[in-house]
């Protein structure tokens, strides 16, 4: 299992490393670009989120999940992954709140208001600096993938086009010795996932072989993963193929497990097309242009495994 995880790469994405010049800067876009063909996933180093913020976000989500269960079931939105999720039957040991970004500034203090009423400002400059960070990164890493596949030229229109959801999640211990299932086996629907967790394992991911491998991350480092969108959108921006990363969380430490992650998607309303000129007989259309919005509504509708290909696959 180890050297299995070793295969999915570790890219650096400092500062330094973003500030190469153009030619080292283009082999960087190819590594992520390759990753992202081959893996669907990689593991990210990203000092622009620094060590003290990713504590405070910890921190400040131990306090949050500790809040009584009435309060936590106060949050409540009508669209899909948002509302206040525990004591689920099927996945019993996760609990989860999805924050929109779309709102900006003003959803870190509306939740923590919810949450607080008394207020936590400083979890609040923590949520707002987090999801602003990630977002960041998120364009950052979009921007590699765009020159990447010779569209540079898109990317300013994608990122009017995106909206964000921050994913602030727990998983208890299990209550036996052997290992439990925090979360299902699942390809994200968005375009991108950036994840982080605490310093407690349990990421797995299903390689091209069939085979579950355990993702072992380093402290600090950031998981980055394609979902069913960036796979559609690919297709229509350039014909390039990329992996929506299927994955799942395991849990065997006596410890809890805490993550957060930004999932970035289509705005209501996008629609993704692949343009005429992109279509040839050794480039064929993969599938039908799609509103996103719809394809997520299908999705919660009809939970499967193959919903991309069911809804919109030719
Ligand atoms: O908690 C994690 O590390 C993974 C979460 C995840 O896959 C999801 O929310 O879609
Ligand atoms: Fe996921």
């Amino acid at each position: 299992m180890g050297s299995e995880a070793q295969i999915i790469p570790s890219i650096n994405l400092s500062g330094e490393a973003l500030d190469l010049d153009g030619e080292r800067y283009k082999v960087l876009c190819t590594k992520v670009r390759e990753a992202l063909e081959n893996h669907g996933c990689f593991i990210a180093f990203y000092d622009k989120i620094s060590k003290g913020l990713r504590e405070d976000m910890f921190m400040g989500m131990m306090s949050l999940f500790d809040l009584p269960e009435e309060t936590k079931k106060k949050y409540v939105d009508p669209r899909p992954y948002r509302s206040y999720l525990g004591k689920s039957k099927i996945i019993p040991l996760h609990e989860s709140f999805g924050l929109d970004n779309e709102a900006g500034d003003k959803m870190a203090q509306e939740f923590t208001h919810l949450m607080w009423p008394e207020g936590n400002p400083s979890f609040c400059e923590t949520l707002k600096s987090m999801s602003s960070k990630l977002v960041e990164m998120n364009n950052t890493i979009m921007k590699m993938i765009f020159e990447s596949v010779g569209m540079g030229k898109l990317y300013n229109s994608h990122v009017e086009d995106s909206t964000s959801v921050l994913r602030i999640m727990k998983y208890k211990v299990p209550p036996s010795n052997e290992s439990a299932m925090g979360l299902v086996p699942h390809t994200d629907k968005d375009t991108l996932t950036i994840l982080c967790q605490n310093e407690v394992q349990g990421l797995e991911l299903l390689n091209t072989q069939g085979q579950w491998i355990t993702l072992i991350i380093p402290d600090g480092a950031f998981v980055v993963m394609a979902g069913d969108g960036l796979k559609a959108r690919a297709d229509a921006w350039s014909n390039a193929r990329f992996i929506a990363a299927k994955h799942k969380v395991m849990l065997s430490e006596k410890r809890e497990r805490y993550s957060f992650g930004l999932f970035a998607m289509p705005k209501e309303g996008a629609t993704i097309q692949v343009p005429d000129e992109l279509v040839d007989d050794d480039h064929p259309l993969l599938y039908q242009p799609f509103k996103f919005s719809d394809f997520f509504s299908y999705f919660v509708e009809n939970i499967s495994d193959d919903a991309l290909e069911l809804y919109a696959g030719v």
